[in-house]
């Protein structure tokens, strides 16, 4: 069991073909994680898995694509109020440049411009602006 100050580790994948990045919104349900929220895929480190593995695991499991990690973008650690997050943000591209999310994954292609107007995770906010070109990349 995590203490309050030890972070989870979650690796995120930022899936990028023709400006358009891979996001999907979580299910509007009140009482789940998050409810309504749009999310980059990605997930929590398995033990001893590094943030880039576990970024490249979470795309397959959730998008069912193939990626590679270009490079590592940032890292955020921000406290919610389920925890404390150390997320890695990796830049990636789906390995064959014509395949497609799974169409039950619920993932779609959406303009780096739209980013800054959709509701993400706050920790989220600084990579928006980034990915939308509104502010330099570091
Ligand atoms: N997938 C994803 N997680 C994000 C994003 N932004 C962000 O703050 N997170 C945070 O990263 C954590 C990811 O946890 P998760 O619950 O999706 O991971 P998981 O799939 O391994 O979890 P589970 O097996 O418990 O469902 C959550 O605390 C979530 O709030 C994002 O863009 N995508």
């Amino acid at each position: 069991m995590r203490g309050p100050t030890e972070a989870t580790r979650v690796g995120i994948g930022l899936v990028r073909r023709d400006g358009r990045y891979l996001i999907r919104r979580r299910p509007p349900i009140p009482g789940s994680p998050m409810p309504g929220l749009w999310e980059f895929p990605g997930g929590k480190c398995e033990p001893g898995e590094p943030p880039e593995l576990a970024a490249r695991r979470e795309c397959l499991e959730e998008t069912g694509l193939v990626v590679e990690i270009s490079r590592k973008r940032r890292l955020i650690t921000h406290r919610y109020p389920h925890g404390l997050v150390e997320l890695h943000y990796f830049d990636a591209r789906p390995a064959d440049p014509s395949s497609e999310p799974a169409p039950d994954s619920g993932f779609l292609w959406v303009p780096a411009g739209t980013l800054p107007g959709l509701t993400f995770p706050e920790a989220n906010a600084p990579i928006l602006a980034e990915l939308a070109g509104s502010v330099p990349s570091p």
